[in-house]
């Protein structure tokens, strides 16, 4: 679904990927993990469009990304940081993004699932982080599209949110899609991960399961696994 060949990107003269390969021709859940400042968000962007590399290839359904728009109506995103007007209601803003993208959503369904019912005519700036965090991942599954990109989706849930978060990915997941998460919260990603792709250094350092990254690390969990990689 998505294949990435080479891909360089600098700031300026800091190199943040260097020649990263990636391929994901399976349904399931990708977390991208990697320190802060590894370029986890970067390649997202990549992949969006929303940063330009330097050099590399990147493939959308087989399709080269560059100079393209369309492929976008087939991806799904949550960044990390949603900067929507404050002065929207919650109604308004999803009406907003529905007219945007013309396509039909389930946007009821989702605000049902997450019980944000009540938020429906209060303004963004006087809703809660995690509040706002739940409006934002209904905004990002309502077009029910192939590919989900979500940067950092537990951002300021609570616990019973965290639940309804991870029965939507398992349930978006049998449905055949493929998502994309970055994720520091590594009970998290072990509950919800079929695969890991650790970014250091610019490129992908490690690719593959969870059971894979912890024998080859001989660790028994993940947060160890990953410490184990990072010395
Ligand atoms: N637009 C930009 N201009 C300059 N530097 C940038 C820009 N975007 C990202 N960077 C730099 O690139 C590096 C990688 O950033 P990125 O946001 O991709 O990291 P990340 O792995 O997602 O980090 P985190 O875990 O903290 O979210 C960082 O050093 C960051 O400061």
């Amino acid at each position: 679904m998505v294949t990435v060949t080479n891909l360089h990107k600098r700031f300026g003269s800091q190199k943040v990927l260097n020649g990263l390969n990636l391929e994901t021709n399976v349904a399931g859940i990708i977390a991208v993990l990697g320190p802060n400042g590894s370029g986890k968000t970067t390649l997202i962007k990549s992949l969006l469009g929303m940063v330009i590399p330097q050099q590399g290839k990147i493939a959308v359904n087989g399709k080269k990304i560059r100079r393209q728009s369309d492929y976008r109506q087939e991806i799904d995103y949550l960044p990390q940081i949603a900067n929507f007007p404050g002065n929207l209601t919650v109604k308004e803003l999803i009406g907003m993004i529905k007219d945007l993208r013309g396509k039909p959503a389930r946007d009821k369904e989702l605000i049902a699932f997450f019980g944000i019912e009540n938020f429906l005519d209060k303004k963004l700036s006087k809703l809660s982080g995690g509040t706002r965090q739940k409006v934002n991942i209904v905004l990002c599954f309502m077009f029910d599209s192939p590919l989900i990109i979500l940067d950092e989706p537990t951002s300021g849930l609570d616990p019973a949110s965290l639940i309804k978060l991870r029965e939507l990915l398992q349930k978006e997941k049998a449905a055949g899609k493929t998502i994309i998460i970055t994720s520091h919260i590594m009970n998290f990603v072990e509950e919800t991960a079929d695969r890991i792709l650790f970014l250091l250094e610019g490129v992908i350092y490690f690719n593959g399961s969870i059971t894979e990254l912890k024998t080859q690390t001989g660790q028994d969990d993940l947060e160890h696994a990953i410490a184990q990689i990072l010395t």
